[in-house]
């Protein structure tokens, strides 16, 4: 059983979504957006330690190997961590369009089980612009790239500015970050020079 709340269908001004043309090449590793995220950073021993790559068009693929740490029934990944999972492709996906945006809704579809010890392949793609509003797409196969859909998700990403962030996180870490040239670096990364 699936449906998709009205919210994820894109008005009729919608745009094709334009992959920017310092974005990187496909097959590209696109690495963390933040050391500390805990879907991609490699400083976050409890995260996923999801590595994207960037894809054709305004797409990535990503893998996610599920440890018994992602355990919900026995034997089994958790169906929120596999959310995670696709939320932060999707998330990747602002390295190919060069603006930050954030969550702000995400549906997922469960189709089938995913056991400890899988790898989940994943691939997320932008299907259409609306102002701030990104709407995109992600599915994540078993057994290999080309194997049976377990999850897939929508989303509606929505643009923001580098002030989100220090508005809104805990002054420690935004300081931390701020203090971090290579953090500045990937910050800026995502933004389209003005
Ligand atoms: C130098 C220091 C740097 C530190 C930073 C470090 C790194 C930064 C770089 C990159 C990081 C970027 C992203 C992270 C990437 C991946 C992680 C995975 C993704 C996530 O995990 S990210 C976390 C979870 N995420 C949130 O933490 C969002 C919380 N939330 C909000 O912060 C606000 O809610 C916001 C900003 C979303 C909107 O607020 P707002 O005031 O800006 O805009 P507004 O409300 O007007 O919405 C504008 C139009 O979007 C529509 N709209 C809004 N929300 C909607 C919804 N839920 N459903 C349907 N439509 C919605 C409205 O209906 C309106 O539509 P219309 O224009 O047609 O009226």
């Amino acid at each position: 059983m699936s449906g998709t709340s009205s919210t994820l269908h894109p008005p009729a001004d919608a745009v094709p979504p334009v992959r920017h043309p310092d974005a990187p090449a496909p097959g590209e590793p696109l690495g963390a957006h933040y050391d500390q995220c805990f879907g991609c950073g490699g400083g976050q021993p409890h995260g996923l330690h999801i590595e994207a790559r960037a894809g054709e068009g305004v797409s990535v693929t990503a893998a996610f190997t599920v440890r018994p740490v992602h355990q919900g029934a026995p034997g089994l990944a958790h169906g929120g961590v596999l959310a995670t999972a696709l939320d932060e492709t999707l998330g990747a996906l602002s390295w190919l369009l060069r603006t930050i945006a954030v969550t702000g809704r995400l549906e997922t579809d469960y189709v089938r089980p995913v056991p400890v010890g899988t790898t989940l392949h994943l691939e997320a793609e932008v299907t259409a612009v609306a102002g701030r509003k990104v709407y995109s797409t992600a599915t994540g196969r078993i057994g290999g790239p080309d194997g049976p859909v377990a999850v897939r998700a929508k989303a509606l990403f929505i643009e923001v500015k580098i002030d989100h962030f220090v508005d809104h996180g805990r002054e420690e870490e935004i300081q931390a970050a701020m203090d971090d040239p290579d953090q500045v670096r990937r910050a800026r990364a995502f933004e389209v020079n003005p």
